[in-house]
């Protein structure tokens, strides 16, 4: 069914030459589920896209169902990471899903019946009539699943399709998967960065060295059926076979026996059989019609339209909008606008896990040098539960205080060392260090490369001081003096309804303008948060024709440079008070963008600087109350012309009780200002119309963020 031969890549030529894919072998099986795991960057996209046809590899070839893929196949579909960018908008969950059979010749009614189908077979019949932005990230990913399904590809492509859910929404994703696998017998192959995922759902497990890539591993997943999420994880072989996959990940040798023992790489079986969950009927015959399909050559564009039905351009190839065509808008299909309830997104979590202790000693594996840590999973029919893993979050958060306090991370930059080295150059007792580095591992922060001597994973490198976006301030400010004393007094705070930091400390910029260096991390904290959706503010609102940016309060100005990068002809004022507006210039500066922004100190209380075409205003008016807003908001009135725009940068609060990064911040807010608050879309509706303004639309943003865009009255 799919067949790949000698595939090689190489990015660019001469010197700078990248040497993505070194030869690759491998044949899939109608039916068969095949993940790919290997070590990040290694090329397991690259392998995708040229599967997908996305990509014209520099040698080999690919056949499917014995025709040489040379673009993108018909019957072939994808599902991506980001399920945000692969959904129209403005679309129906029920039209986005019909959206790619118009290309089959269904009629309008059929295309209707078959979404209704695929979509009930994911369990989402309930949400046809509502729009992408009205779903949780799990249920919006489970949409981009029914695209794909509703229209039978013969082979689905998935590109790390649950790496943007929460731990929960994941497992229940991957039992989805397996679930529509067994019902059409699908063939699918996935990425995942996972290994416990990669031998929950495959039925083989091929493992890709660094790059250039090449199979170092093909693994026959032999669990009994069907699978689920306690006893799977349990199953002994499970324990087995994760192990090697981890060592096989990692290019750790295990022993003789195992398949990272042996120097051989395995190849993939002749014949591959589908795997135990797999009771379905046989595929219906792929008839022309495909998911996704973005662009057609590798690094061009991909050319959207904006819920607002001007196109805009992303110019992130890697993500095409999947699992539909990139035609434009839908007549049929509403514009969502004012009034209409905000989206709900899940909290993008990063997975906390421990490994079994002592599972891979079971089998004679020396045990720290097992797979990747996961989080342990709480056994989820225990009604206990969330209660336990909250009050484990605290043990593990101090574990992580402590790495971050004395540098540990920094000292760990070059590569690994022995916990009596690190204590030696941290200035540490070395039996309470490795008691740490004992939760770290766990935690997956630092991996363990020999008994006692740690390294950083790519989770625990995010602690380093030099990199940029550093989370180290992130989490000394949680440890700061008077942010743990407000976060341990929220029960005082809600019986008196003021917030016991600002009685005892004052208001919250008071405190920090008092303190420099608790100011200094507060500001860098903001930067490393801002982060994630910095970036895609820029890339996802159109800036076109825009003039001066305002960027109010705008702290170091993260979200004002990443927006000036991306739109060169676009100039910025940097508004907020004296003492952060220094820090501010010497991050432009850095960014050599210093000439194309204006530096003003002030209080956004008396006015705002007038003369900007979109004033920005992220995270702020979460800290104040309502109002308060309103007179920021009022001042923000004054200084935007009649034909202005203003974007806010909050974490709204979804009406539904799912988990939420709001909901996390808003603790926060209600500690350390009492009066400021995380608020939903109707809420930020209300105030904006109390200082003349109409909310617009919403549009969400990675890790939970969305923009509130709103026009003066
Ligand atoms: N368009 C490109 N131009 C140049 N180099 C590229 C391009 N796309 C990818 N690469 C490089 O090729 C290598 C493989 O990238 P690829 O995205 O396929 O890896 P990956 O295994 O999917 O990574 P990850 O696990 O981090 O998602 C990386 O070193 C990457 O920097
Ligand atoms: C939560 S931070 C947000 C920073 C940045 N906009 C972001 O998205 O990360 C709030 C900002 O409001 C600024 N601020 C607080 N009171 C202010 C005032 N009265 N006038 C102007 N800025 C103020 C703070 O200095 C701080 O930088």
């Amino acid at each position: 069914m799919l067949e790949i031969s000698n595939l090689t890549h190489t990015y660019g030529s001469g010197p700078s030459a990248h040497h993505a894919l070194g030869g690759i072998d491998l044949k899939v099986a109608e039916g068969e589920l095949v993940c790919i795991v290997g070590p990040s960057g290694c090329g397991k996209s690259t392998l995708l896209r040229s599967i997908a046809g996305l990509l014209r590899p520099s040698g080999g070839e690919v056949l499917l169902n014995g025709v040489r893929i040379e673009q993108t196949p018909d019957n072939l579909a994808v599902v991506f990471q980001d399920y945000s960018r692969s959904l129209f908008p403005w679309m129906s969950v029920a039209d986005n899903v019909a959206l790619p059979l118009r290309r089959k010749g269904m009629d309008k009614k059929q295309r209707r019946e078959a979404a209704v189908e695929a979509l009930s077979e994911v369990g989402l019949e309930k949400a046809a009539g509502k729009f992408p932005w009205q779903l949780s990230g799990g249920m919006q990913q489970r949409v981009s699943i029914a695209r794909a399904l509703a229209y039978r590809p013969a082979l689905m492509l998935m590109d790390e399709p649950f790496g943007s859910v929460d731990a929960q929404t994941r497992e229940d994703l991957e039992d989805l998967t397996l679930r529509v696998r067994s019902m059409h017998n699908m063939t699918i192959l996935l990425i995942t960065h996972d290994i416990d995922e990669s031998v929950y759902v495959g039925d083989r497990v091929v493992v890709l060295s660094k790059s250039p890539a090449g199979i170092v591993g093909d693994l026959r997943v032999d669990l009994p059926g069907p699978r689920d999420q306690i006893t799977t994880r349990e199953h002994p072989d499970f324990v087995h076979l994760r192990g090697e996959v981890g060592r096989l990940v990692r290019g750790v040798p295990g022993p003789p026996d195992s398949a990272a023992g042996g120097a051989a790489p395995r190849s993939a079986p002749e014949t591959a059989t589908p795997g135990a969950d797999t009771t379905g009927p046989d595929t219906d015959v792929p008839t022309p019609d495909a998911d996704t399909t973005g662009p057609g050559t590798d690094d061009t564009d991909t050319t959207t339209s904006d819920a607002d039905g001007t196109d805009t351009t992303t110019s992130d190839a890697d993500t095409p909008a999947s699992g539909a065509d990139t035609t434009g808008p839908d007549g049929e299909a509403p514009e969502p606008g004012a009034g209409d309830p905000e989206p709900e997104t899940d909290t993008i979590e990063p997975g906390a896990d421990t490994p079994k202790p002592g599972a891979d000693k079971d089998r004679g594996v020396p045990g720290d040098t097992g797979p990747a840590p996961r989080p342990e999973r709480i056994h989820m029919s225990d009604p206990q539960a969330p209660i336990w893993d909250a009050i484990g979050g605290i043990s593990r958060f101090a574990a992580l205080a402590t790495m971050a306090e004395l540098g540990c991370a920094d000292e760990l930059r070059d590569g690994p060392l022995s916990v009596d080295e690190l204590a030696l150059r941290c200035g540490a007792n070395p039996s309470s260090l490795a008691r740490v580095f004992r939760q770290l591992a766990a935690m997956g922060v630092v991996t363990t490369t020999t008994p006692g001597v740690y390294e950083l994973t790519e989770a625990g490198a995010a602690l380093r001081s030099d990199v940029p976006g550093s989370l180290r301030p992130a989490v000394r400010m949680i440890t700061e003096d008077g942010f743990w004393y407000g976060m341990g007094k929220v029960p005082q705070t809600v019986r008196t309804g003021t917030s016991a930091f600002v009685e005892r400390f004052g208001p919250l910029y008071g405190y920090l303008k008092g303190r420099p260096e608790a100011g200094a991390l507060f500001d860098d904290y903001m930067t490393a948060r801002a982060q994630p959706f910095a970036t895609a503010v820029a890339s996802r609102y159109d800036f076109s024709g825009v003039g001066t940016v305002v960027d109010v309060a705008g702290g170091k100005g993260h979200i004002l440079a990443s927006v000036l990068k991306s739109n060169p002809e676009v100039g910025g004022v940097l508004f907020d008070q004296e003492q952060v507006v220094g820090g501010a210039k010497e991050f432009f500066a850095e960014a050599g963008l210093e000439d194309r922004c204006k530096f003003v100190a002030g209080d956004f209380f008396a006015s705002v600087p007038a003369g900007g075409d979109v004033y920005l205003l992220g995270s702020v008016l979460h800290n104040w109350s309502d109002d308060d807003c309103v007179r920021i908001l009022g001042n923000v009135r004054e200084a935007v012309a009649d034909d202005g725009r203003v974007l806010l940068i909050e974490a709204v609060v979804p009406d539904e009780d799912v988990p939420h990064i709001s909901k996390d911040v808003d603790m926060r807010m209600l500690a350390l200002f009492g009066e400021g608050m995380e608020r939903s879309g109707s809420q930020y509706a209300e105030l904006l119309d109390k200082a003349g303004f109409r909310l617009n639309r919403q549009l969400e943003l990675p890790g939970g963020f969305s923009i509130v865009e709103a026009l003066p009255l």
